[in-house]
């Protein structure tokens, strides 16, 4: 008799719901984008809550729907949509102070979207996770490619860091912490199904179990041949 072959099942893909998905978190994203710029005196780059946007795509949706909606958002603003911060748009806004924020932002959806689906696959989302992942991802990385980027066009680096640090450091973890608790709250009570069709994936032990069965078929035919030459 055959034994029950286990098969793992793996995502391809994305499905209509994922693309609906991507396009309501881009458009969140810009939303939040053009809502908050909160000039700072001594400072060219503003508090926005762009960031908020940017970490709560890959936290709810995961690397590749996260990464698909930053960067949706991303190509409407550069193509000139009035998306970013003060409702400016276009690819000028690469030549700006606030440019490498800008671009730091698809790296940071990859970062936390990585880390967040590793943590789910394992599990369950943690708060406190998510919180060490939303500032790596949404703080350290944007930070660094966002600060330099900045101190280059402001052409003073110790002034740009410092300023940065101060001002936006605090809005930030804000952020991340408003994100943590959001997704852990959303995954509690909704888990948002993997990106992607169900595809069943024959796993090694399902394969040594599928040649166990063959074997001992082969085994059970032997025995009956012997057994009919004897008669
Ligand atoms: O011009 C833009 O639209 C980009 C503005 C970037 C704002 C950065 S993102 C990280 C940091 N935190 C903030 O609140 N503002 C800056």
């Amino acid at each position: 008799m055959p034994t029950t072959v286990t098969a793992h099942v793996r995502y391809r893909g994305l499905t209509s719901r994922d693309l609906a998905l991507v396009a309501v978190f881009a458009a969140l994203i810009a939303a939040l984008s053009v809502t908050v710029a909160i000039p700072i005196p001594f400072s060219p780059v503003p508090i926005t809550l762009q960031t908020l946007g940017i970490m709560l795509a890959p936290s709810l949706l995961g690397w590749k729907r996260g990464s698909l909606a930053v960067a949706t958002f991303l190509a409407l603003g550069l193509a000139g949509l009035p998306l970013f911060a003060g409702g400016r748009g276009g690819l000028a806004v690469l030549a700006g102070p606030s440019a490498g924020f800008i671009v730091s932002w698809i790296f940071a959806a990859l970062v936390i979207g990585l880390l967040t689906d590793l943590m789910v696959r394992k599990g369950r989302y943690s708060f406190w996770q998510g919180l060490v992942i939303n500032a790596l991802g949404g703080i350290i990385v944007i930070y660094a490619i966002g600060v330099p980027w900045m101190a280059v066009v402001l052409g003073d680096a110790v002034l740009a860091s410092l300023l940065s640090m101060a001002v936006f450091l605090p809005g930030d973890i804000v952020k991340a912490v408003v994100t943590a608790a959001i997704a852990s709250a959303v995954f509690r009570a909704y888990p948002i199904p993997p990106a992607g069709r169900p595809v069943a994936d024959e796993s090694a032990d399902a394969a040594e179990a599928r040649d166990a069965d063959t074997a001992a078929d082969d085994t059970t035919e032997d025995t009956d041949s012997s057994r009919e030459k004897k008669a």
